[in-house]
């Protein structure tokens, strides 16, 4: 079984396709720290990000950067954002994506084309999203515990950029799949939108899967 979890910037997608990963014992993938290991190898010496071929070189990054706390800032996210929108980026990206779906027991991949581009055939899909305002509160609280300074109205106006250049980019913008579920997480808890999202999956995957 395959679950596609797209949706903008601190929407919660992250947090409900770990969710989902666990309650139906597949894997998952944070897709966006593909694009942020392309933004940290550029950023650290390796060329411009909005150089299409600096950033093409920077998709052979070592593996191991995944595991790097240093990918997860908001700045590293604002490079990401410029760098997804380079075709070539995108494709380079592509292949390592579709082979964990292709899994054989299946997978959760979560990021911003995963309905529409990277697993269209997905069994389930959800796309989730919150007001930008809640959305920034949720992020500036998160880097506020880790130690950031920025003030609120500066992570509002990234996340508001964000949504811009993320939506606006002619390859594979992030977009709502046709056949994925809407969830709206504004007004609810992080354990109300887990059990939405499972009831929406269960729905979509019958009983006869569970
Ligand atoms: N429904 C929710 N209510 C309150 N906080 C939430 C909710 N969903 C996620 N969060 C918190 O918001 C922040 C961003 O969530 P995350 O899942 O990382 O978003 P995304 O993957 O979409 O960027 C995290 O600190 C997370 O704990
Ligand atoms: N499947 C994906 C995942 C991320 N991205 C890009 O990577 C950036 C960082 O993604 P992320 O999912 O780590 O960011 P957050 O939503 O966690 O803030 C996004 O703003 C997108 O520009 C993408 O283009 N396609």
């Amino acid at each position: 079984m395959i679950i596609a979890v797209d949706g903008p910037a601190a929407s919660g997608k992250g947090t409900i396709a770990r969710a989902l990963a666990a309650h139906y014992n597949l894997p998952h993938m944070d897709t966006g720290l593909l694009y942020r290991a392309v933004a940290h190898t550029l950023v650290h010496g390796h060329g411009e990000a909005e150089n299409e071929q600096d950033a093409l070189a920077a998709c052979s990054f070592d593996d191991a950067l995944l595991a790097d706390p240093a990918l997860k800032g908001e700045e590293m996210g604002r490079v990401a954002s410029i760098v997804s929108a380079h075709p070539l980026v995108r494709s380079a990206l592509m292949k390592r994506q579709r082979d964990f779906a292709r899994r054989k027991r299946g997978a959760v991949l979560d990021g911003r084309d995963i309905g529409t581009v990277i697993a269209p055939n997905a069994d389930a899909k959800l796309f989730i999203t919150a007001t930008p305002r809640t959305r920034a509160l949720r992020r500036h609280a998160e880097m506020q515990k880790s130690g950031s300074q920025m003030s609120f109205d500066h992570v509002l106006t990234d996340i508001r950029a964000r949504d811009r250049r993320d939506a606006g980019r002619v390859t594979a913008p992030m977009a709502q799949a046709e056949d994925a579920d809407l969830l709206d997480t504004s007004f609810l808890s992080i354990d109300a939108a887990v059990q939405r999202a499972i009831a929406l999956v269960d729905a979509r995957i019958g009983a006869a899967d569970r």
